[in-house]
């Protein structure tokens, strides 16, 4: 598609999925919760570091492998659950997935995903973590991991910032439901993009394929699907439901969610490897702080063994050497993938995808950095220590 091609960066592939999708579908993805000021940070707060570079340091091979969740990966990035993915595409997961094992990248398939996990590990053999979002249902908990075992998934990451969905005014604005209410305005924004598949929207294939068994969003009839799905979720949750998961697994697993050295350090002790720093992508607590900003503390307190996952706000290659510079095992992107997956299914995820891992590759040449591993604090400076 020549307009992928002619995508530059990941503001360009948002620009493209904007036009391809009904507004109300685009804003779903790109929104934030409450006045969005967390979701504007996340971001924000990268051009807040600056890249220190060597130089004369042999930069002729580069070499970007490195480990997470226990699996060699190709490059220190994964893509982060979402859900709902036949929304934005009618090839879903199986596009995302696809584009990642081109790319030798670690996936992440959500509880609320749209492809079974069974369906998802047949067609992609690449390093995969199953996200488990804890359902009142507790019986749903222990059939993924039964589940994600026998399909062979590498991790688990267990979602806990999410006890009640987050105010997100702009789908409320849209009235965005399942299936979705064509109010005048939204029937108008749906009519006038006919490149976008409704029928993969109301048709049979598209339900929340993992927990429809027990869970029906469409069997329940029209209505908010924040009120609808915040209202299976088990606010009870607490670190003793990290232990009990934690030795049912009995492999990698990290706590998504986690935004303090505090909640870090409890994750490992309740049996976790690692940690996703995240707010959700500002979609759940505004006036949470940028994960950026929390991962050198995280790092200091868990020192060097657990994963440390930096989620939310990653739109350029050199966002992620600076996380990498101040602790990170690696960064993880939501929204730059699905814009890809809205402008042009897999092709587009690819394109994300390559624009994203380019640009690393060419930040760590210009930083005179030839090795993942030998990226140290000394790269990054926050602008305010500035001497
Ligand atoms: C449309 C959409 C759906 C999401 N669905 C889930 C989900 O089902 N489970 C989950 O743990 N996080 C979910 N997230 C959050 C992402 O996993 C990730 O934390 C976030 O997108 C990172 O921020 P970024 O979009 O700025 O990269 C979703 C995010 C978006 C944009
Ligand atoms: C918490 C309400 C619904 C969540 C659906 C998927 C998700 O996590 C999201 O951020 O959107």
């Amino acid at each position: 598609m020549k307009a992928l091609a002619r995508a530059n960066n990941i503001a360009d592939l948002r620009a493209l999925a904007r036009r391809r999708l009904p507004r109300p579908i685009f804003d779903y993805i790109d929104g934030g919760a409450d006045d969005e000021l967390t979701l504007r940070r996340n971001s924000s707060a990268f051009a807040d570091y600056e890249l220190i570079p060597d130089v004369l340091t042999d930069v002729s091979n580069i070499r970007t492998e490195t480990r997470l969740f226990g699996q060699e990966v190709r490059w220190p990035l994964m893509l982060s659950p979402t859900g709902l993915n036949r929304m934005f595409h009618p090839d879903a997961e199986l596009a995302v997935a696809r584009a990642a094992a081109r790319h030798g990248l670690l996936y992440g398939l959500s509880t609320l995903g749209t492809t079974r996990i069974e369906e998802l590990a047949k067609e992609f053999a690449g390093p995969k973590v199953f996200q488990i979002y804890v359902f009142k249902d507790r019986g749903l908990t222990a059939e993924f991991v039964a589940r994600c075992k026998e399909s062979g998934f590498h991790g688990l990451a267990l979602t806990v910032d999410t006890p009640v969905a987050g105010n997100r005014e702009r789908d409320r604005v849209n009235g965005l439901s399942l299936p979705p209410r064509l109010t005048l305005k939204s029937f108008m924004s749906f009519a006038l993009h006919p490149g976008w598949s409704l029928p993969a929207l109301t048709g049979s294939k598209f339900d929340f394929a993992n927990v429809s068994h027990k869970v029906d969003a469409l069997a329940s009839g029209p209505m908010s699907l924040f009120d609808y799905i915040g209202g299976q979720f088990d606010r009870s949750l607490t670190w003793r439901d990290v232990e009990w998961l934690a030795s049912e697994w009995g492999g990698p697993l990290a706590i998504k969610g986690v935004m303090t050295p505090e909640d870090a350090k409890h994750a490992i002790a309740s049996g976790a490897t690692g940690v996703m720093i995240s707010n959700h992508g500002g979609r759940q607590l505004d006036s949470a702080p940028a994960p950026i900003d929390q991962v050198a503390a995280i790092r200091d307190v868990l020192g060097d063994g657990p994963d440390v996952i930096c989620d939310g706000g990653v739109r350029r290659g050199a966002d992620v050497v600076k996380a990498l510079a101040l602790g990170a095992t690696a960064c993880s992107i939501g929204r730059p993938y699905l814009y890809g997956l809205a402008a042009g299914g897999e092709a587009g995820v690819d394109r994300a995808l390559s624009l994203l891992l380019e640009e690393l590759e060419r930040t760590m040449i210009l930083a005179g950095i030839n090795d993942i591993s030998g990226i140290r604090a000394r790269h990054v400076r926050s602008r305010g220590s500035r001497r």
